[in-house]
């Protein structure tokens, strides 16, 4: 696998007022190879947005190497950046313009091709509304044209912070196929994100930090086998009796009304045979699967908040007098809320 990012060991520390501290990013390590589309999960606070900053050069890390494309950035930061396209944060765009001019501006900032506007519009399905101006636009349409923006220069990695977040369950929908699309015309893709059935659903890896440190990563499929208890619903009539007798055999019995979860058995044909050799015949026998929300809890303990006001330090790119601001290669928006 030829690796697109390779992050090994990074460190952040915010410092606030009053001597106040906050790690941020704590020895974290993260791999994405080529034509990956990558989950970036984690629970509020706990590291995504300084990573992907400092990915980026938007933010300076402490300690830690990572290198894009083979390159260690930031220091060859201007080798690879126009082959990376970026969102961090909901981008904010200039209200009475229409999505074509914004991208034509960018287009023109990045010489980049005019025709490009009209494709990436294409791409992201906003072709009927590039001439509606942007203060129309839904919040889905508007992550869109970000989206639209960061595509413009035509990069082989894509980075976006949470792209789902505040779409309705149609945008969601729309924002997945955009993403298998991208990745079948060989983009890659990091997603970060705490809508977990999404991650399932798009991603085909997936990376898990908690408290600044990487919990949990690799195929989605292997992260989730790493976590099967071997469960089972099952329906059998005398559920008392039944679980009795599962437990004498050493398994972990769950009583529920109406059926058992049983645990500790990789071959539910065990639990029917020791139950149909005692007369009780089993006519419910589900596995139970973990999904990446439960895996996601026991490696977090935490439930992602989708509330939680974000805390991202967005001075350094705001526009004059704090207006608006849209970078070609990275789009950043965000509060500053510094040792809050
Ligand atoms: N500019 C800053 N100044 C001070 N502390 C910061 C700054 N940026 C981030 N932090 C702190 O660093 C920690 C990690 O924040 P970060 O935004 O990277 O987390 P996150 O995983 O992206 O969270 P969320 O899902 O809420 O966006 C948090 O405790 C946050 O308060």
């Amino acid at each position: 696998m030829s690796a697109v990012i390779e992050i090994e060991g990074l460190r952040k520390t915010f410092h606030g007022p009053h001597r106040s501290r906050q790690v941020a990013v704590d020895g974290f390590d993260l791999l994405v190879g080529r034509g990956e589309i990558h989950g970036f999960l984690g629970p509020n606070g706990s590291g995504k947005t300084t990573t992907l900053r400092a990915l980026l050069g938007l933010v300076r890390a402490d300690g830690g190497r990572m290198r894009l494309f083979g390159e260690d950035v930031p220091r060859h930061q201007a080798r690879v950046a126009g082959r990376v396209g970026a969102i961090v944060e909901t981008p904010q765009f200039f209200g009475n313009f229409t999505g074509h001019r914004t991208l034509r501006l960018l287009a023109l900032a990045g010489g980049v091709p005019p025709r490009r506007v009209d494709e990436v519009l294409e791409q992201v399905g906003l072709r009927g509304r590039g001439q509606d101006q942007v203060r129309g636009y839904s919040l889905g349409m508007r992550q869109r044209l970000a989206v639209a923006s960061a595509l413009l220069k035509e990069p082989e990695l894509l980075i976006l912070d949470e792209p789902a977040n505040g779409l309705d369950p149609a945008g969601i929908r729309e924002m997945r196929d955009l993403m298998r699309d991208l990745a079948a015309a060989g983009v890659t893709v990091l997603l970060s994100s705490h809508i977990l059935g999404e991650i399932q659903l798009i991603c085909d890896h997936v990376t898990i930090i908690s408290a600044g440190r990487r919990v949990a990563t690799g195929p989605v499929e292997q992260v989730l086998a790493g976590h099967d208890q071997h469960e089972w619903r099952v329906g059998v009539p005398e559920p008392e009796r039944a679980a009795g007798l599962l437990r004498r055999a050493g398994l972990a019995v769950d009583e529920h009304a109406g059926h058992l979860v049983v645990g500790g058995a990789p071959d539910g044909g065990e639990i029917s045979r020791l139950l149909g050799e005692q007369g009780l015949w089993v006519r419910e026998l589900v596995p139970l699967r973990p999904d990446l929300e439960s895996v996601f809890l026991e490696l977090t303990g935490d439930s992602p908040d989708p509330d939680l006001p974000r805390q991202v330090d967005g001075a350094a790119l705001a526009g004059p007098g704090g207006g608006p601001l849209i970078d070609l290669d990275v789009t950043v928006g965000g509060t500053r809320e510094v040792g809050a």
